[in-house]
C-alpha cells in the first residue's frame, strides 16, 4: 500500500529470560473504571450529570471499589459531578474516587479543591514522556519532563497537606505514552516521583503504565511490564497498573499479557469506550477471567442491563458481536454449530438427572458457546436462530425450547428440509413461531378429530413418544388400547420413547408441555408410518395417548397418500372411533 515506508517498525524489548509466558491468570486484579473521564472525554456529547450518575451508580453495583470520575478542571460539569458526589454523601465506604489532572500546579491547585470533604480519594497526575512529546509538545529534555512530574508531585502533597485535612488522600502517577517512552527514562521519572512521595507501609503509590496509543503488539508491552517489574526500587509499596488502550485493536491482549508480566490493576471501560479506538474493554477482561474459573470481583450477571446503561450513558451502540455482551455473541446459525449446541445441551440435562443436581451447577461443556448465556442474564431462546445455513440440529432446537417438542432424528430431517425450503425461497431469518407454523401445517391432522380412518393397505408405524418416561412404572393397558385401535387396520405398532428405546410395558403419562403460551397436559407421538419405500411422519397431540397416536397415524397417512399421489397406497375409511 502506497505511504507504508513512512512508518516506522517498533523494537522488540532485549529481555531473554522473560517469564510471563508460562504464567497463569490466578486472581482479578484490582479494577478502576476510567469510564466517567477517559470514557466520557472521547464522547462527542459528554454525559450530563443525569448520565454520569447513571453510570456512577451502574459502576458501584457492579462492584467498582476505585472509579476515576472526572478531570475537575476540564470543564464546570466535570467540577460540579464531583462536588455533587461528596456534598450528596453519594461515595460507599467501600469506594475511593479518582480525579485526573495534568502536571501544572494551577491545574493541580484547582483539582485539590475540587476534592474538599471528601473522605478519601486518589490524585492522579499524568505528564507525556515520550521522545516525541519532550521534543514536539513540551520543547524540553528528559530532565526538564522528569522535574515537571516532580515538581507537579510537591505542588500536589504540599496541598493535600494543608487543604485536605480530612481527607484520606492516595496519589497516582503515569508517564504518558509510556509505551513509547525510553525504559529506563520511565523508570527514571517514577524513580523521581517516589522519592517525592517516600512510599511505604500504609503509604502505597500506583504507578500506572498506559499504552496511551497503541502501537506494538502486546508481547512488547507485556515485556515492558515485566522489566519495570523487575527494576523498580520499593516494589512491595507500589501498585503496577496497566491504562491499555485499543488502537490496534489488542487492548484486552495487551492486559491480559501484562498481567500475566506482573500489572496488579487494570484502569479501562465498559463496552471498550475511550478515546479513538477505544480503552482496554473491562467487561471482555472480566468476563476472560469468569470464562476460565477466575471470579473477576465485578459482577456481570445482567450483562445485557450494564449494556443498555452504558448505551444510554455513552449514546454510543454496542457492536451486536461485542464479546459477551453484544445481541449475537450467543447465537449460532450455521447447522453444524447448532447441532453440536443442541447435542450439548442435551448432554447437560442426562447429566443433570443422572446426578441430580441442576444443570447450572454442571461443569460448562456446551461447544461453540464460551460461558453459559444464564450466567449472565441471557435467555437461551436466542442461542439458536434458524436460515438458509441452519440445518436439522438447528431446527430441532428451536422445536424443543421454543415449542416443548423434542423431535426424533427422522423428523428432524423431515422438518429441517421444509425449513430450508422455505428459507431459500423467502431469504432471511425463520422465527421460531414461523417454525412452529410450518410444523403445525405440515405434520398435523387438519381433518375431524371425531372422524376415524382405515387404511386397507397394511403399513408400518413407529411411534415415537414424547416426554420424560424415566420415572413411570409399567402401565400395560395403554399399549392394549392402542393395539385396539390401530391394530384392525393392520397397523404394525411399535412404541419408541425419545431417547430410542422401545416402550414395552411403561407408563405413558401426558407430560407438561407448553404449547402456544400455555401449560397444558398433554401427548405429543410422532408417528413414522411407511409404505413399501415411502416414509412419511405426523404429529398427534391430545391428552388421551390413543388419540394422539391415532391423530399422529392419520396425519402421517394423510401425508403418504399426498405424497405418493395414489390412491391406492392408502385408502381413508371413516370408521367409529
Ligand atoms: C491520554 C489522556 O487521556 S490524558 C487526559 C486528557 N484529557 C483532557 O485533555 C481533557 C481535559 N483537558 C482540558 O480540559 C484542557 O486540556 C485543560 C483544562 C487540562 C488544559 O487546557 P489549556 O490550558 O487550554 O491547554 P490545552 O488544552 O490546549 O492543552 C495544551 C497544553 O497542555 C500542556 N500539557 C499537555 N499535557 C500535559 C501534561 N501531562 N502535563 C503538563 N502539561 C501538559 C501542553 O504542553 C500545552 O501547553 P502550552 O499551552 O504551554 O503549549
Ligand atoms: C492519563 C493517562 C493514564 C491516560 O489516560 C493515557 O495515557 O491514556
Amino acid at each position: 500500500m502506497k505511504g507504508v515506508e513512512r512508518y516506522a517498525g517498533f523494537t522488540p524489548i532485549d529481555l531473554v529470560d522473560r517469564t510471563w509466558p508460562g504464567n497463569r491468570i490466578r486472581t482479578a486484579p484490582r479494577w478502576l473504571s476510567t469510564d466517567l473521564r477517559d470514557g466520557n472525554q472521547s464522547l462527542a456529547n459528554p454525559m450530563t450529570p443525569e448520565r454520569k450518575l447513571m453510570m456512577f451508580e451502574l459502576l458501584v453495583d457492579m462492584g467498582f471499589t476505585e472509579i476515576e470520575v472526572g478531570f475537575p478542571v476540564a470543564s464546570r460539569s466535570d467540577h460540579d459531578f464531583v462536588r455533587m458526589l461528596i456534598e450528596q454523601d453519594r461515595i460507599p465506604d467501600d469506594v475511593r474516587i479518582t480525579v485526573l489532572t495534568q502536571a501544572r500546579e494551577e491545574l493541580i491547585e484547582q483539582t485539590i479543591d475540587c476534592l474538599k470533604g471528601a473522605p478519601r480519594a486518589m490524585i492522579h497526575i499524568y505528564n507525556a514522556t515520550s521522545p516525541v512529546f519532550r521534543e514536539v509538545v513540551f520543547g524540553m529534555d528528559r530532565n526538564g519532563c522528569k522535574d515537571m512530574a516532580v515538581r507537579a508531585t510537591r505542588v500536589m502533597m504540599d496541598g493535600a497537606e494543608r487543604r485536605l485535612r480530612g481527607t484520606d488522600v492516595a496519589f497516582q502517577y503515569s508517564p504518558e505514552l509510556f509505551n513509547e517512552t525510553e525504559l529506563d527514562f520511565s523508570l527514571e521519572v517514577c524513580e523521581a516521583v517516589m522519592d517525592v512521595w517516600q512510599p511505604g507501609e500504609g503509604r502505597g503509590i500506583i504507578l500506572n503504565f498506559p499504552t496511551t496509543v497503541e502501537r506494538s503488539l502486546p508481547n512488547v508491552f507485556a515485556d515492558q511490564i515485566e522489566w519495570l517489574g523487575r527494576n523498580l526500587s520499593r516494589r512491595e509499596h507500589v501498585c503496577l497498573s496497566v491504562h491499555p488502550h485499543n488502537d490496534r485493536g489488542t487492548g484486552v491482549a495487551s492486559a491480559e499479557l501484562a498481567l500475566l508480566a506482573g500489572a496488579e490493576r487494570v484502569e479501562g471501560c465498559l463496552f471498550g469506550n475511550g478515546e479513538r479506538a477505544g480503552n482496554v474493554c473491562l467487561v471482555t477482561l472480566g468476563m476472560n477471567m469468569y470464562s476460565h474459573g477466575v471470579d473477576p470481583g465485578l459482577d456481570f450477571s445482567d450483562i445485557s442491563a450494564i449494556r443498555r446503561t452504558v448505551e444510554i450513558c455513552n449514546e454510543v451502540p454496542v457492536h451486536p458481536r461485542h464479546p459477551y455482551g453484544g445481541d449475537l455473541v450467543y447465537t449460532a446459525f450455521s447447522g453444524s454449530h447448532q447441532d453440536a449446541i443442541k447435542k450439548g445441551f442435551d448432554e447437560l440435562e442426562r447429566q443433570a438427572l443422572t446426578r441430580d443436581l441442576p444443570a447450572g451447577e454442571l461443569p460448562w461443556r456446551v461447544p461453540y458457546l464460551p460461558v453459559d448465556p444464564k450466567d449472565v442474564g441471557r435467555t437461551y431462546e436466542a442461542v439458536v436462530r434458524v436460515n438458509s445455513q441452519s440445518g436439522k440440529g438447528g431446527v430441532a432446537y428451536v422445536m424443543s425450547a421454543w415449542h416443548g417438542m423434542n423431535l426424533p432424528r427422522g423428523l428432524q430431517a423431515d422438518l429441517a428440509a421444509k425449513v430450508q425450503a422455505h428459507a431459500d425461497a423467502m431469504g432471511g431469518e425463520l422465527s421460531p413461531s414461523l417454525i412452529g407454523t410450518l410444523f403445525v401445517q405440515e405434520y398435523l391432522y387438519h381433518g375431524d378429530a371425531s372422524e376415524a380412518a382405515g387404511w386397507h393397505t397394511p403399513i408400518t408405524a413407529s411411534l415415537y413418544v414424547d416426554g420424560a418416561f424415566d420415572h413411570c412404572g409399567p402401565r400395560a393397558d395403554t399399549f392394549r388400547t392402542l393395539g385396539a385401535l390401530l391394530g384392525p387396520w393392520g397397523i404394525q405398532v411399535r412404541v419408541v420413547h425419545r431417547t430410542g428405546r422401545s416402550l414395552d410395558h411403561e407408563e405413558l403419562e401426558p407430560h407438561q408441555r407448553l404449547l402456544g403460551g400455555c401449560s397444558r397436559e398433554e401427548t405429543v407421538i410422532y408417528a413414522e408410518c411407511a409404505l413399501g419405500d415411502e416414509v412419511a411422519w405426523g404429529v398427534g397431540i391430545d391428552a388421551d395417548i390413543a388419540t394422539a397416536a391415532f391423530l399422529a397415524v392419520r396425519a402421517a397417512g394423510t401425508r403418504l397418500v399426498r405424497e405418493t399421489h395414489t390412491s391406492r397406497a392408502v385408502s381413508v375409511a371413516a370408521v367409529g372411533h
